[in-house]
């Protein structure tokens, strides 16, 4: 492919190599991709029948340096559902660029994934909600995008996606409904909200202004990813589940003693890890019937 035609610093050329490698070294072909965030790394563990990758021998792949992001991918079954599971993702605080951060997500969309679930963890700044508390993501403030740090920045191959997305349906709205349903079902819906969420970049926590600004602004949450790999996602056509889990509460007084720090998030997100675990598993049961039926609108029918 000519450079002018290269997606910024990896080619489509580079997502279909790294997808081959892939798909050449397990049997497994799933339609569902699945994201661990900071300490949820867990819900991998759960994948039966599981093939295991680290992302240091994946072609292009960086080596995560989080505690709480192991570093491996896994091809197995989940809920009866072949998913491939990132466990733990690299941040662009890490030093890398936008492209590098969301190479996994085009890689999947080569693979044949037709569904994205990102999970995080992330700071409150609702009021309404408390440490432990599960966000499901309805839509997002993405600070790095609107300073000019997108992912889509850069020339756009039109095989992964148009030009100009719309970002007005990133979260796909039948998936959310299917969450609530099921966390109904489970009883867990007043660990549930609904909710916006808004990236900065890291790795600060944010000060008591920058705080009080992102709530002003109408966020809900505040976290370190995820707004990039679902931009990535929503480009490429893959449908979107973002779940984050409200690890602490962002500081937004300065009377507050509170100082969020790193072990405190892994705290919530170990004791959160299996509500959210079970809340992943019976969403990801509800997409194998749907997948089965076919793709595109009949899917969106399928769990509506
Ligand atoms: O990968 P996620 O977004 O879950 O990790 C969060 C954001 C930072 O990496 C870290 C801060 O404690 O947790
Ligand atoms: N702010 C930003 N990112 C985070 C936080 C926070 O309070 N908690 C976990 N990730």
């Amino acid at each position: 492919m000519a450079d002018s035609q290269r997606c910024g610093r990896y080619s489509y050329e580079d997502y279909e190599l790294t997808a081959q490698w892939l798909l050449s070294r397990t049997e497994h072909r799933p339609k569902v991709a699945i994201v661990c965030g900071s300490g949820l790394g867990d819900l991998a563990t759960q994948l039966c029948d599981a093939n295991v990758f680290h992302y240091r021998d994946i072609p292009n792949f960086l080596e995560t340096t989080v505690p709480g992001h192991a570093g491996r991918l896994l091809f197995g079954l989940l809920s009866g559902e072949v998913c491939v599971c990132m466990q733990g993702r690299v941040h662009a605080y890490e030093g890398h660029s936008m492209e590098q951060i969301t190479y996994p997500v085009r890689v999947f969309k080569l693979m044949g994934i037709e569904t994205l679930i990102l999970t995080n963890a992330a700071g409150g700044l609702n009021p309404d909600y408390k440490a432990g508390d599960i966000m499901l993501v309805r839509d997002h403030i993405n600070l790095p995008g609107l300073m000019g740090l997108n992912p889509l920045v850069g020339p756009n191959d039109e095989r992964l996606g148009v030009r100009f997305p719309c970002l007005s349906d990133t979260y796909d709205p039948a998936l959310r409904r299917a969450c609530s349903r099921v966390a109904a079902q489970l009883g867990v819906t007043e660990l549930v909200h609904e909710g916006v969420l808004c990236m900065q970049t890291g790795p600060c926590y944010e000060t008591v202004a920058e705080s009080r600004l992102l709530r002003a602004f109408g966020a809900d949450a505040v976290g370190m990813s995820t707004l990039p790999e679902a931009v990535c996602a929503y480009h490429c056509g893959l449908r979107v589940l973002a779940l984050t889990l409200i690890t602490n509460m962002a500081v937004c007084n300065y009377r507050s003693e509170e100082r969020t720090n790193h072990a405190e998030v892994l705290h919530t997100s170990s004791m959160r890890a299996v509500a959210l675990q079970t809340l992943v598993s019976a969403v990801v049961g509800q997409l194998g019937q749907f997948h089965r039926g076919g793709g595109g609108g009949g899917a969106a029918a399928a769990i509506d």
